[in-house]
């Protein structure tokens, strides 16, 4: 079901409508469906936060239809059959835009817009041949993704949820000198594997804590960045063995994948904490519940895993040094509603052939 402007205020009773709830098509009068009929269609993905539904209603310039849930993703084969015809796609990290998916949609697919800084579930060289042009949501999120490390760091090292768990459970017995003891970060050397907006953030957040020392690698020095937050470059190797604390920022791309890996944990102090708030497959998830299980390493803070949702069955769920947390690094209200803006208007400038405020150059 399609909709434009003269829905809208049905669109925001929808935007906060429980799930399942979308009907909105029935009584539009038949001159307002036939000039509706006309503008680009849009396919959503997902029921988006209500900040960039409002955005595409509320601007007359697009009709859209949607998956109206966020509970679970839009199935495969209704998405391939959604998304015929469209002419831009609005969709979310869980959506893998491919070939398959390109082809299904058909020549007049345009813009896509993605609901996330990350892209590795876009392939941008299909959509580079396509000539198809991708906003993405980069910088709304670097607040909220920096302030949710700092916590999964601080409750992986001072063993938050161990101790909350002894608590309700009965472990509690007499205070104890060395029982539930962690890491602190005052004096430490913290590490960033990709520095960029994010690490910078985390940075500056951890600075106050008296980090003594921070350093980080990439491909190449970025001194710019560094210099905000006095950041040594180091190699792989010192960022291994130098690392109190080792925070990954990277991206995913073929050249990341499993970077972290047992050639890294084995250079790693074992009283180091490692933290993954980027993407599941930077890291050799075996290669780390071995480390973490043979104390290798002390401890790992994980708001990202290869697959997600992780089975409930995964080693790693059995180990106390572990931490894991559902990808919840940009779950804010306003985050999540400025990430829908931002896609909704990438959307729109996309479809108007004009720059996006944050567009992927292809
Ligand atoms: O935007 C992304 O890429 C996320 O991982 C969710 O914030």
């Amino acid at each position: 079901m399609w909709c434009g402007r003269v829905a809208l205020r049905r669109l925001q009773r929808i935007a906060v409508a429980p799930l399942n709830s979308l009907s909105i098509t029935g009584g539009l009068p038949g001159a307002v469906q036939r000039e509706m009929s006309s503008l680009p269609r849009v396919y959503i993905t997902r029921q988006i936060p209500p900040e960039g539904l409002k955005i595409l209603s509320e601007s007359g310039q697009v009709q859209f239809d949607l998956w109206d849930s966020d509970d679970v993703p839009v199935p495969r084969k209704e998405l391939l059959q959604k998304v015929k015809g469209v002419d831009a796609l609005v969709c979310v990290l869980t959506e893998k835009i491919d070939a398959e998916l390109l082809d299904a949609a058909g020549p007049n697919l345009r813009v896509l817009s993605t609901m996330s800084v990350g892209f590795d579930h876009l392939s941008l060289e299909e959509l580079k041949k396509r000539g198809i042009r991708v906003g993405y949501t980069p910088d709304v999120l670097t607040d909220s993704v920096a302030e949710l490390t700092v916590a999964l760091l601080l409750s992986t090292s001072r063993r938050l949820i161990e101790a909350t768990h002894e608590a309700k459970t009965g472990g509690w017995g007499t205070w104890r000198t060395l029982w539930l003891c962690g890491y602190e970060l005052a004096n430490s050397t913290v590490g960033i594997l990709g520095l960029g907006r994010i690490g910078v953030a985390i940075a500056e957040r951890l600075k106050p804590f008296k980090v003594k020392k921070f350093i980080y690698t990439d491909v190449a020095p970025r001194p710019e960045l560094a210099s905000l937050i006095d950041a040594e470059y180091v190699s792989m190797d010192e960022l291994a063995s130098q690392s109190d604390f080792l925070t990954v920022c990277c991206a995913l791309t073929p050249e990341t994948k499993d970077i972290c890996n047992k050639d890294l944990f084995s250079k790693m102090k074992n009283t180091s904490i490692f933290i993954n708030t980027s993407r599941g497959g930077v890291v050799h998830q075996e290669d780390l519940y071995e480390a973490l299980s043979s104390g290798q390493i002390a401890g790992a803070g994980l708001d990202v895993t290869v697959p997600e949702p992780l089975p409930i069955s995964h080693p790693l769920f059995t180990l106390n040094n572990c931490v894991i947390l559902p990808h919840i690094a940009s779950a804010s209200y306003s985050t999540r509603n400025a990430m829908s803006a931002l896609a909704a208007n990438n959307l729109l400038l996309g479809l108007k052939g004009q720059p996006m405020i944050k567009e992927l150059k292809l």
